[in-house]
């Protein structure tokens, strides 16, 4: 495995919960867009990572000045986030080796600390699996009856957020993406590809705030999670360092 990692960013997405007047991806958030932050934190972790860019082949908004890596491609996405992610393996089929480690990572969650993206890629290092960043889930589980009323309360003892970035090599996250879509499943994350083949993804705890900006209100919190790590940081760093 190579020391740094492949990096694939599905950035395709239309934004239809978030119903602004251009992909979510393009908003301004702290007076940059979305994607430029999420690039900048990616490439503060993992500068000198192979970039596998997803967009639509419409996109009329992707500015190539927020990419910072020097190796990088831009690759078409597909219908689904996981049909992206499948174009991006494909993309890079002839350089890629089996065992060399992909991590993806939304577009929409510009908030991922370095930190955790670092010790990600620390404890995936030995994982002959891989694995996600996740989040214990907090608060009382409650599933509908469908018809707006409780049904039941769910046990929450176990269960956890799935983040991004989610880490897996090349050869089993491409065959668990190639299966999962030739048998029809639906797969929201490379997890869960992963673990209709059998296997158990590393859980690797990381921070709440790495929020995915859905939801019209999300861009707010976002807002207020950068200023929130960047006075945190200030208070800890010394003179002239930059990271959060
Ligand atoms: N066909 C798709 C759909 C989604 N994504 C990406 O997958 C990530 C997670 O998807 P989501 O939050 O659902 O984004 P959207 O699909 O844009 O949102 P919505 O479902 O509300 O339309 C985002 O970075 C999004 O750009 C992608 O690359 N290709
Ligand atoms: C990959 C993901 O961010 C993990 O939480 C999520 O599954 C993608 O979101 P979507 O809304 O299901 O596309």
């Amino acid at each position: 495995m190579s020391a740094s990692p492949w990096l694939v960013v599905p950035a395709a997405g239309q934004g239809r919960r978030m119903g602004a007047d251009r992909p979510k991806q393009y908003l301004t958030l702290d007076a940059r867009p979305v994607m430029a932050h999420t690039l900048t934190r990616l490439h503060a972790a993992f500068p000198g990572a192979r970039l596998c860019l997803c967009l639509d082949p419409d996109d009329a908004w992707f500015d190539p000045d927020w990419v910072l890596f020097a190796d990088w491609r831009r690759v078409a996405g597909g219908a689904e986030r996981a049909d992206s992610v499948a174009n991006a393996l494909g993309a890079i089929a002839h350089e890629a080796r089996d065992d060399d480690l992909v991590l993806v990572h939304d577009v929409a969650r510009p908030c991922v600390a370095v930190e955790d993206l670092r010790r990600l890629m620390r404890v995936l290092a030995d994982d002959a699996v891989g694995g996600l960043l996740a989040a214990t889930v907090a608060d009382t589980m409650k599933r509908d009856d469908g018809g707006g009323r409780v049904a039941r309360t769910e046990p929450r003892a176990g269960l956890w957020h799935a983040l991004t970035p989610q880490g897996f090599r090349y050869g089993l996250l491409n065959q668990a993406l190639r299966q999962a879509m030739a048998s029809g499943v639906t797969v929201t994350d490379e997890a869960s590809a992963v673990e209709a083949l059998g296997h158990a993804p590393r859980l690797v705890p990381g921070r709440r705030d790495n929020l995915k900006i859905t939801h019209p209100e999300d861009l707010a919190l976002a807002g207020m999670i950068l200023a929130a790590q960047a006075s945190a940081h200030s208070e800890t760093a010394p003179a002239g360092v930059a990271e959060r």
